[in-house]
């Protein structure tokens, strides 16, 4: 079947009643079934990811916040079994919140506290502009997990038996959109406070506040009359809370799957850190840019491979706007669709051998069109991919570059839960600094 047509697939689901309930089916992307509102918000997310200057403040910003993880990591000790799957969910939640909506959630060193002795804890200091931030995370991971409610279960149920259970899904949406309410307009009274020849930092909700006013960030060479206005906050609410929701969970359960097979391959960990070697050479104060990560074909080609293996989505939804003919029938419009990436990314047609770990596979020639969808495709697929694989591939130079990693069993299989997507739930392994000294 060939899962993507053009047009008739910008559905990922239809008008779901749950979701009027939950208020995301005409907001935001992610389950937005209003096309005119969907290809709005899309357009402007786009615009903002490629952004040049974006994708430079978050390769600035990933090694700021990795000092930080480094120096946890080493007073830890090295023979402390640590879970990675938390250090990485509470480092990509910085990365993310910082270049989302320049704040930090300073949320590794209270991990770090309250994992080591007492003679070890550190001093902690509050978040600037408010503690709900710290919160914050578990919040929208939260909401996260009522998606899945409100999608499975049916309304008679909600509202009977889990009746406590879907009130305090609607009081989580509520809380996330205060909170939200509060960070955009604190930042856009500091814009209003910021002289205009001052520079401003370029995080998404900058972008995004500024986009069509004097302020704007972005050269946008043609715009029409729709996309002419500023966002208002119900705009930017839904577009910043999917970008954040989008960014951690994924980015963080690929990056355990990518440490889990590299400690089971060593040859793979050997071969990527020469090509870590031969792009950064061992100058210490050297400046990573774009141009260098775009280099890393042999760590993405581990990426795509980790994630044809373990990949976060293992169906992809999508719902038909006209009929169609598939696999000889013929559908009328609106029927349901649930794409099985996890029998596509290990169909023998399309993969010589699809059990074996191999990420030459990915070297040696391109995939067949819709065969690798870690991120899915079409007119849907994931608006943040450009910006996912950069993260991926700085982190995996800054971690093997500065650790040795090793898996605390190596029997064990990769833990996975399913919430909504596939997220690994535990990974425990002992980090050794490489270089104890620096
Ligand atoms: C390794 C990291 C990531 C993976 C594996 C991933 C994967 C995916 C997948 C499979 C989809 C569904 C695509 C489809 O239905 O065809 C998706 C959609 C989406 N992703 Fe990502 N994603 C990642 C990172 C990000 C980041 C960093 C952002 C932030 C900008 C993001 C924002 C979104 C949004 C907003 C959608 C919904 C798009 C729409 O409906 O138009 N994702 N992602």
């Amino acid at each position: 079947m060939s899962p993507f047509t053009k047009n008739a697939y910008t559905l990922r689901v239809g008008n779901i009643p749950a979701f009027d309930e939950l208020g995301v089916s005409k907001t935001g992307m992610t389950f937005n079934s209003h096309i005119p509102t969907w290809k709005f918000n899309r357009e402007f997310i786009t615009k903002v990811i490629l952004a040049p200057n974006f994708a430079k403040e978050i390769v600035n910003l990933i090694p700021i916040i990795f000092d930080e993880l480094k120096e946890h990591w080493k007073d830890i000790g090295e023979d402390v079994p640590i879970d990675f799957s938390i250090w990485i969910h509470k480092f990509m939640t910085e990365i993310v919140f910082q270049a989302f909506v320049g704040l930090r959630v300073n949320g590794l060193k209270p991990y770090f506290n309250s994992i080591v002795e007492s003679s070890k804890k550190k001093d902690t200091e509050t978040n600037p502009i408010d503690k709900e931030i710290e919160v914050f995370p578990d919040i929208i991971k939260e909401g996260l997990d009522n998606i899945g409610f409100f999608l499975t279960i049916p309304s008679l149920v909600r509202h009977t038996i889990l009746r406590k259970k879907n009130i305090a899904a609607l009081k989580n949406r509520k809380q996330t959109f205060d909170i939200l309410t509060k960070v955009i307009d604190t930042r856009r009274k500091e814009i209003k406070q910021t002289s205009i020849d001052e520079k401003l930092r370029q995080d998404m909700l900058t972008l995004l506040i500024t986009m069509n006013t004097e302020r704007e960030l972005i050269d946008q060479k043609h715009v029409d009359e729709e996309h002419s206005k500023p966002l208002n906050n119900n705009q930017i609410h839904q577009i910043i809370l999917e970008a954040i929701s989008g960014g951690i969970e994924t980015s963080a359960s690929s990056l355990c799957t990518m440490v889990y097979h590299l400690a089971h391959y060593p040859d793979v960990l050997t071969r990527l850190r020469q090509e870590l070697d031969t792009i950064f050479g061992f100058e210490k104060d050297r400046q990573i840019t774009v141009e260098d990560l775009s280099k890393m074909h042999y760590t993405e080609a581990v990426f795509n491979e980790c994630t044809r293996l373990v990949n976060p989505s293992k169906t992809l939804p999508r719902e038909s706007t006209t009929k169609d003919i598939i696999a000889g029938y013929e559908w009328s419009a609106s029927t349901s669709f649930e794409i099985y990436t996890e029998g596509i990314h290990k169909n023998p047609a399309f993969w010589k051998d699809p059990y074996k770990f191999n990420p030459d596979r990915f070297m040696e020639s391109e995939p067949l069109r819709n065969t690798h969808l870690a991120f899915g495709g079409g007119a849907r697929g994931c608006p943040g991919r450009k910006i996912a694989i950069l993260e991926m591939k700085y982190l995996i130079f800054l971690i093997y570059r500065n650790f040795d990693i090793t898996l605390v069993d190596m029997d064990a299989p990769m833990n996975l839960e399913y919430k909504f997507i596939s997220m690994c739930s535990e990974l425990k392994v002992k980090v050794r600094p490489r270089f104890p000294q620096a």
